[in-house]
């Protein structure tokens, strides 16, 4: 039989740590294999793809979506031509923040893929200052990255006292009482240690066939109470996304001030911002997340964009203030 390629999901809401945690992944790898990265982004702007095309893999975005539901279809097709065209020797796959992790375990275990993929890798990212925030507002999807999980891997935890992280590992266990979860800041461990499986966790999600996926869901047998009531809409009805691309040169005040007004519900309520902007010295990547954000250098790109993930959006004064039509915006 011919050999299956090992397939690795980086799942977690919006502004976990998904990117970074593949980042690291390809920084530090010791193997050569060729890879394959589906990333997918709900707005419109490529821009993880972008940030990880340092790497010697080849890199496919599928965007305007969520692999998991609108653009179900399209997510297959890719996968299947990425088989037979490219012939990684593993693969790597982003889904949105805002993808329900249940949704894409049931795709790759398709009978299409049945002989050519093997689960390896089901991974979830925590972003330990959002946690309880997210659990509360998004519980709907944020809930249902950390049951189907094997591993959980929580980010942001070098400025976080020990009891914010123990709560936030009670609470994933309510979710999830097999996964291995790591909570050691990733500067102190290893992409093998992060990722290492342990027998002692003996999270079955790999092996189990999609058919139990739905039922999960609908006995809710095996699951915690919560997940009982998830319903199935998808992200796309939860929430909105501007993207813009653009040439604006942004001053550091400039940027900053867009960046303080996301914070305090400006232009609505922005859970997610990401964003790869021309400076009047050099380039920004700025991301925020929820209230935190911050910015850095960047390489130059032909192009600026930048994608606004949230609620109740005022996308036309947001557009505007990125082209610097706003009085306020410079
Ligand atoms: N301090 C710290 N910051 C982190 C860590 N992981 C991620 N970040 C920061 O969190 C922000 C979001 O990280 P990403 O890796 O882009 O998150 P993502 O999950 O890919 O986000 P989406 O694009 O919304 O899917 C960035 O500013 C990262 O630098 C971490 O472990 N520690």
């Amino acid at each position: 039989m011919a050999h299956k390629v090992p397939l690795d999901i980086v799942s977690g809401f919006l502004g976990a740590g998904k990117t970074t945690l593949l980042l690291k992944l390809l920084k530090e790898r010791t193997t050569n294999e060729k890879l394959f990265i589906l990333e997918n982004e709900y707005g419109k702007a490529g821009i993880d793809g972008t940030l990880l095309s340092v790497s010697n893999a080849k890199i496919e975005e599928i965007y305007s979506g969520c692999i998991c539901c609108s653009l179900k279809g399209e997510f297959t097709n890719v996968l299947q031509q990425a088989i037979s065209e490219i012939k990684p020797e593993r693969i790597l796959i982003e889904p949105t923040g805002i993808g329900k992790l249940s949704e894409v375990l049931q795709i790759v275990k398709q009978p299409c893929f049945h002989d050519v993929i093997s689960l390896d890798h089901v991974i979830t990212v925590v972003d330990v200052h959002h946690a309880h925030s997210f659990l509360v507002n998004f519980g709907e999807f944020y809930k249902d990255q950390i049951a189907y999980a094997q591993t959980i891997v929580c980010s942001k935890t070098q400025d976080v006292s020990p009891q914010e992280i123990e709560e936030v590992v009670k609470m994933i266990r309510r979710y999830n009482a097999s996964a291995r979860i790591t909570t050691t800041p990733w500067n102190q461990l290893s992409i093998q240690q992060i990722l290492a499986k342990d027998p002692l966790y003996e999270n079955q999600i790999a092996s189990e066939p999609a058919s139990n996926i739905r039922k999960r869901f609908s006995s809710g047998a095996k699951q915690p109470q919560a997940l009982n009531h998830v319903k199935r809409h998808s992200g796309a009805e939860t929430f909105q996304n501007v993207s813009w691309k653009g040439s604006r040169v942004f001053s550091v005040s400039i940027l900053k001030k867009m960046l303080d007004h996301i914070s305090t519900g400006q232009y609505g309520q922005i859970v997610r911002a990401k964003g790869l902007v021309a400076g009047e010295k050099s380039w920004f990547h700025f991301e925020y997340v929820n209230g935190r954000w911050e910015y850095k250098s960047a390489k130059p790109h032909t192009i600026g964009q930048a994608v606004f993930i949230g609620q109740n959006l005022l996308s036309e004064q947001l557009l505007k203030t990125l082209e610097g039509h706003n009085a306020e915006s410079g």
